[in-house]
């Protein structure tokens, strides 16, 4: 990947103000949007009171179940999909008041890639990143200087003759990507731009945006299914159902500490859940005098602190021993569960101390039971 002095000329010089720009100024507002679709089989409300800001520069998610609006939403703020009620602002502008001319200025802005990628077969990789630019009548030879600088920046220089169907599907999410930024836009919308990627590409095209994000200041709002995509990638994360936004906020709090039913519904395949073999072994009540007590802590990061294990069983004067779990950084912090086995004798709440040990609060520590050695 190349650094940002390494870039040609033209693309280091519209740069710059973008990246100045990359402030905290809010880059997308939703004003009480709403979408009703009406259909033969009655009214359909796809999203309801829809109100967040997009602050300019960050990476934000968005996740839902099958049909909880986020496409909708996402669309939206190109004007793909007209509010029936409340507006969307980019920039400060409401675009449903532009007319036609200033709606396609203002859609330039505002790129987009796709799970698909949805490239001409027929044209090769230039043509296709140049093909919104000579739809848009930009002269040919500044054509080809804009796709050379956006085949460096996403690396895809050595491939600039070739056709979509000898690319492999990284290759073809990086022609997309380099289409999308040819009209140096303020926005990236990406709707499942990873879905269809096995997971090493995905950690490369999701390194890609973040560098983007970062060299650019692009601000770049992602739908995802992958909970690992929003976990690696986002600064924060809304989470809709049935068309209502019912969590939002950074990714390591949403994650650490999920308060919606929907969103705990969308992170248990991360969670660190108990094996059957050990489940099995767990009784409420010791069977023997030296069973030890099984305690479940969850990290939710708001500490900030790693847990020191070797201090715990010094605080606590014995062995602690982690049967299972996790620790996983999100934004800097540590989020997890750890599933930890201690001789409880001698400890009024072992709970608690297990708790003050790591300097969490009580609420962050459950017994599980007891561990039957039998
Ligand atoms: N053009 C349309 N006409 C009628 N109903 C629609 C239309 N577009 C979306 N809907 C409905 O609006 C709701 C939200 O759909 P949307 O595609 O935004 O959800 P989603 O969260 O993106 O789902 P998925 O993850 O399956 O793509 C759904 O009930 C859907 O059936």
């Amino acid at each position: 990947m190349t650094s940002l002095t390494d870039l040609p000329p033209d693309l280091h010089a519209l740069l710059q103000p973008a990246q100045a720009e990359a402030a905290s100024t809010a880059r997308v507002a939703f004003e009480h949007v709403g979408r009703r679709f009406d259909t033969p089989a009655g009214a359909v409300d796809a999203l309801h009171d829809i109100d967040f800001t997009i602050h300019a520069g960050e990476i934000f998610g968005i996740i839902g179940r099958s049909g909880a609006g986020k496409s909708t939403l996402v669309r939206t703020i190109n004007q793909l999909e007209r509010p029936t009620s409340g507006r969307v602002l980019v920039n400060g502008v409401d675009l449903a008041t532009l007319g036609e001319d200033a709606l396609a200025q203002a859609r330039r802005r505002i790129g987009m890639i796709f799970q698909h990628f949805n490239l001409l077969s027929s044209g090769t990789v230039a043509e296709n990143i140049g093909l919104p630019l000579r739809i848009a009548g930009v002269p040919k030879r500044d054509i080809a200087a804009r796709v050379d600088s956006l085949l460096e920046l996403v690396g895809l220089s050595a491939r600039r003759d070739a056709y979509p169907a000898t690319l492999s599907g990284g290759q073809k999410q990086r022609v997309g990507i380099a289409r999308a930024l040819v009209h140096d836009p303020d926005i990236l919308l990406c709707d499942e731009a990873t879905s269809a990627l096995d997971p090493e590409t995905t950690h490369s095209i999701l390194a890609l945006l973040r560098d983007i994000n970062r060299r650019l200041g692009l601000t770049v709002v992602l739908i995802t299914h992958e909970m690992e995509v929003i976990r690696e990638v986002c600064d924060r994360v809304a989470v809709l159902e049935k068309g209502r936004v019912v969590e939002l906020g950074p990714v390591w709090r949403v994650f650490g500490a999920p308060q919606a039913e929907a969103t705990d519904a969308l992170l248990r395949p991360l969670a660190h859940d108990l094996p059957d073999d050990l489940r099995d072994r767990i009784t409420a009540t010791p069977s023997a005098v030296d069973d030890d007590l099984l305690l479940d802590v969850r990290l939710d990061g708001a500490s900030g602190d790693d847990p020191d294990l070797a201090r715990v069983a010094a605080a606590l004067g014995r062995r602690v021993r982690l049967l299972h779990g996790g620790i996983e950084r999100i934004q800097g912090r540590p989020l997890g569960r750890l599933v930890l086995a201690l001789d409880p004798a001698g400890l009024s709440s072992p709970a608690s101390a297990l708790a003050a040990s790591l300097g969490l609060g009580a609420e962050r520590v459950r017994v599980l039971g007891y561990l039957n050695h039998a």
